[in-house]
């Protein structure tokens, strides 16, 4: 069976993602991988509901998600970023085709917790059919991060989770979030090696919060599926390797 590799690339980190990361891609490709990218845009998403007054909250990483803020999450993710990172990929060279959730069906969503979290959506199902065919295609799938449920309500989803939710359903081999530091840090350095019990303990003590902590929670739930790879870097792909505990004999 093919290969496959998630690489969810942060809104934090796409506008400069370095040709070495493009190169990577293309590595992987040539190795006989097959890639599926899901991106964010947090930042983007925040400067539009800023110029346009719309309060910005967030909690633990995710942003509580008004009407009007997922409206702008639709438009920056699916209208902008998404057109914008497609054209990046096929400019040099890569075979990439954009999605957002409702393109062939791909993600059926819905509300996680409306009256906690507004229009924030959950990942009910993935749509394989939809993600195998474009890559028999030849075709790197680009997902953005928003979608609709069933009536048409607009979601914004945060992009980790979608990326564990798309790597679960392909069954990938890894998943790499590629963000805007070197991996988790502690104590100013990378953290290397990762487990959940080590994690755990970052959060309780304070030391990996915000946007971190969808990205850490992303990885645990990958440890508890067949996930073999998972991997938090920066823009040079260095960073933390997570990992199920190590036995001790
Ligand atoms: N322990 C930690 N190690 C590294 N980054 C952390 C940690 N705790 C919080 N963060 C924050 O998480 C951010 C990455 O998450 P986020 O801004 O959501 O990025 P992305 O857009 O790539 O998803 C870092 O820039 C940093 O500010
Ligand atoms: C519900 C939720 O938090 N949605 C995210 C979607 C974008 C995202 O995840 O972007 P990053 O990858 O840059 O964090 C948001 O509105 O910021």
């Amino acid at each position: 069976m093919d290969q496959i590799v998630i690489i969810k690339c942060g809104g934090s980190v796409l506008k400069s993602l370095q040709p070495s990361f493009f190169q990577r891609l293309k590595e992987m490709e040539e190795e006989g991988k097959k890639i599926i990218l899901v991106h964010g845009g947090g930042p983007d998403i925040t400067k539009y509901m800023t110029a346009l007054s719309i309060p910005v909250q967030f909690i633990d990483g995710v942003r509580r998600t008004s009407g009007q803020a997922a409206e702008t999450a639709e438009m920056v993710l699916a209208g902008q970023l998404n057109p914008w990172f497609v054209y990046q990929l096929n400019q040099l060279g890569l075979k990439a085709i954009g999605l957002n959730g409702n393109d062939g069906a791909l993600l059926e969503c819905d509300y996680l917790k409306k009256e906690q979290w507004g229009h924030v959506g959950k990942v009910v199902s993935v749509n394989k059919g939809t993600l195998t065919q474009l890559m028999s295609a030849g075709f790197i799938p680009v997902i953005a991060s928003v979608s609709r449920n069933l009536i048409g309500d607009i979601l914004n989803l945060n992009a980790d989770t979608v990326a564990f939710e798309i790597a679960s359903a392909m069954e990938a081999e890894s998943l790499i979030f590629v963000t805007d530091v070197d991996g988790i840090l502690a104590e100013g350095k990378t953290v290397e090696k990762a487990t959940t019990s080590s994690i755990r303990k970052l959060i309780e003590t304070g030391i990996i919060t915000g946007g971190m902590i969808p990205k850490v929670e992303a990885a645990l739930n990958c440890l508890q599926s067949k996930i073999k790879e998972i991997q938090i870097v920066g823009k040079e792909l260095n960073g933390t390797l997570i990992v199920k505990e190590e036995v001790f004999s």
